[in-house]
């Protein structure tokens, strides 16, 4: 195939891709955040269906359309591929340090331009500039290499092996003008066109595909986590919590679990809207968990109720946690805009017992919850032993808010 015919495939191409890429993001609120999760590929591809377009008109269009300004849509185009990348590899600051370099590489290259040096050093110029994007974008998916997927490994490999190839044929357009026996200037340009068609056709196709697994994997993670807080759902919770319940069979130091409900936590929402309720719901979470050690685990069981499951904690033990973060949430006030908002807590706290179902144990803590609550909020409740019935706070002289 003649490079002027690649040329033309490598416009096409791109065309497709865009015309695709218009058609599955466009229409619901769903798609538009699909569009925007895949705003730089689009943009990638838009600016490389013009470059090529321009560059398949050569001698038909002004010069500086077809020559200047194609390879500088070019660089723009490869240096956005290689920032969909990193976008990928969940890094999102990637503009700042890959469009400064796309700055300074489109400068150089129009340098060239303007002082007209000769072709081959232009040609060797422009390949280089698109190579090391491309390397670039390789890098973001090879810093993760351990625990990479296989599909990820793959187009990190086929972007570098085809970055190398673009590199190189432009440096031996330079340094061999004329080819060498067999292989002359236009199977040298082929070469490197063909690299191009490769990289469109294995980067586009492994781009998607990685972002499809992206966007499985935070499905799977959101399954188990509370987007809010950031820490385990319901479902992440009580899957934290079977293997304390298996091990509470065997002799050994009891797991606690403590139940936290936020007080009147409806009138946050009802006096300064839900979006502060939000931000005061993570204030609260990062207020706890300072006071939990690295083993300790929090979850959101819903709404304005947590649990938190210590394990090797005695019930005594367990109360004094529930007690410091009750005092922490009652004596932190909540900065959020100009809002200053106090909270408190009541918390239900009980130890996995041998026999203990989930559904027994979260009843036990649930009903100590309920006895804090009913003694009028902000307070401490521990679960009786079996077959006792509830503390008397009254009775409990010197112990403050716990009961
Ligand atoms: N801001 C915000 N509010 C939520 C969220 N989930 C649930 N809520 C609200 O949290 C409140 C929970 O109220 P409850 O726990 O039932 O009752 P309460 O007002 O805290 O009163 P008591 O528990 O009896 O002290 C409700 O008003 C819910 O609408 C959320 O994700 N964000």
């Amino acid at each position: 195939m003649d490079a002027r015919t690649l040329v033309l495939t490598l416009a096409l191409g791109n065309l497709a891709l865009c015309a695709a890429l218009f058609f599955a993001a466009a229409g619901t609120e769903a798609d538009s955040r699909r569009r925007a999760a895949l705003a730089t590929f689009t943009l990638a591809r838009q600016c490389q269906a013009v470059a090529w377009l321009l560059l398949y008109f050569r001698g038909a269009i002004p010069e500086l359309l077809a020559g200047p300004l194609a390879n500088l849509v070019l660089f723009a185009g490869v240096a956005l591929d290689a920032g969909a990348l990193w976008e990928l590899a969940g890094r999102r600051h990637w503009r700042r340090v890959v469009l400064p370099l796309l700055a300074v590489a489109g400068a150089g290259w129009l340098a060239c331009a303007v002082l007209d040096v000769e072709a081959g050093v232009r040609v060797a110029a422009g390949s280089l500039i698109v190579a090391l994007f491309y390397l670039a974008g390789s890098l973001a998916l090879v810093l993760d290499w351990a625990a990479a997927s296989m599909l990820r490994r793959f187009v990190a490999v086929a972007t570098g092996v085809l970055a190398l190839a673009i590199g190189a044929r432009g440096v031996l357009a330079l340094l061999l003008p004329q080819g060498w026996p067999g292989v002359g200037p236009a199977e040298l340009q082929a070469v490197g066109y063909a690299a191009f068609y490769l990289m469109m056709m294995a980067g586009s196709a492994g781009y998607l595909l990685l972002a499809r697994e992206a966007l499985a994997h935070e499905q799977a993670r959101l399954e188990v986590l509370d987007a809010l807080t950031e820490v385990p759902n319901r479902r992440g919770f009580y899957q934290a919590l079977a293997p304390w319940l298996a091990l509470a069979r065997r002799p050994g130091q009891p797991t606690a679990l403590v139940i936290l409900n936020l007080d009147q936590f409806k009138r946050v929402n009802d006096d300064y809207g839900h979006a502060i309720g939000d931000k005061v719901l993570q204030a609260m979470v990062a207020a706890c968990r300072r006071q939990l050690r690295d083993s300790d685990l929090m979850g959101r069981l819903g709404g304005a109720e947590f649990a938190i499951q210590l394990p090797r904690t005695s019930l005594a033990d367990a109360v004094t946690v529930a007690e410091r973060i009750r005092q922490s949430i009652a004596s932190m006030p909540v900065k959020v805009e100009r809002a200053v908002i106090t909270l408190t807590a009541s918390l239900g706290v009980t130890t996995i017992r041998p026999d203990d179902s989930s559904v027994s144990l979260f009843k036990r803590a649930d009903e100590a919850l309920q006895a804090a609550k009913l003694r009028g909020r902000n307070q401490v409740a521990a679960a009786p032993a079996a077959a006792e019935p509830l503390a008397d706070p009254a009775a409990d002289a010197g112990a403050g808010h716990v009961a």
